[in-house]
């Protein structure tokens, strides 16, 4: 039997399941990330977050002595990046007390990020520059079809701007599809957005990976970019996705994701 414990938090309700590995000794192949992540049969969880120090990933040529977040989908594939899972990470850190202060890095795959703590305790994350494509993608689903922003946040996303009533009759229990499909030839996470006022969207998700979740930090920020592509807005933007609210603050080439994130369980799991 393996036996080992495990915490669950979550960012904005976009859960994860943390996995303690400071030395990487964990072999979390996907069919078992798929078990501990199912809601009926193991903890549940949109996601997997394994803290490890770099120097025991393979491939990793940075600094060995930062953590790095190992981060799964729920069904059990790698993403590159995770904006919530990095600021739950970033939590966990600072609770067990992993690091010395309030500013520090954590590797990821998509690279090296900075993290602060923000207003009230809550976690900035910089996410880097997202980039976004000049040649958009058509997004279909339900029989309908929009044309949607392509954005690279480290992970890929798909940014489709709806009307209020499309956004919240949308039926995300399935997963969107695109052409040309061989934009996102690794699949894309899609989201769609409807302004509420200037500066203030809101958004729906549907992540590679997870299907419809609570919320999606790198969406959050691939959202906020292609709006202000879309609407010459310069300023902060506030994002409201059913799981609560996040604010993306562009300073020069890099976007800065703001909101809360808590763990609130640590367990045993029996496998
Ligand atoms: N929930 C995440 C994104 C997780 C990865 C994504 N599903 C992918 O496969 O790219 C976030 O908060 O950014």
């Amino acid at each position: 039997m393996r036996r080992f414990t495990f915490l669950k938090g979550q960012a904005t309700l976009n859960d994860f399941i943390v996995i303690e590995d400071h030395h990487g000794m964990q072999d979390l192949s996907p069919s078992f990330v798929q078990q501990l992540c199912d809601r009926r049969g193991g903890i549940g969880a949109d996601g997997l977050l394994r803290v490890v120090r770099a120097q025991h990933v393979k491939d990793w040529q940075g600094d060995p002595e930062l953590w790095f977040m190992d981060y799964r989908n729920s069904d059990g594939s790698v993403a590159e990046m995770c904006g919530n899972g990095l600021r739950l990470f970033a939590r966990h850190l600072m609770n067990e007390q992993l690091v010395p202060s309030g500013r520090f890095s954590v590797a990821t795959r998509a690279g090296v990020k900075e993290v602060r703590i923000a207003r009230g305790g809550l976690i900035s994350v910089d996410v880097g520059r997202p980039r976004t494509s000049p040649e958009p993608v058509t997004v279909n689903h339900g029989g309908s079809e929009w044309e949607a922003t392509v954005v690279d946040v480290g992970n890929p996303h798909a940014v489709a701007f709806v009307d209020a009533s499309e956004l919240s009759a949308l039926d995300l229990s399935r997963q969107p599809t695109w052409s040309p499909e061989a934009t996102f030839p690794d699949g894309a996470n899609v989201e769609f957005v409807h302004e509420t006022e200037p500066g203030r969207i809101s958004m729906r998700v549907h992540e590679r990976g997870s299907g419809e979740t609570m919320s999606c930090g790198t969406g959050v920020v691939a959202a906020a970019a292609a709006y202000q592509q879309r609407t010459g807005h310069s300023g902060q933007v506030v994002v409201t996705v059913p799981g609560g609210e996040l604010t993306v603050d562009v300073e020069g080439a890099h976007a800065w994701l703001t909101g809360p994130a808590v763990i609130h369980m640590r367990g045993e799991y029996w496998a």
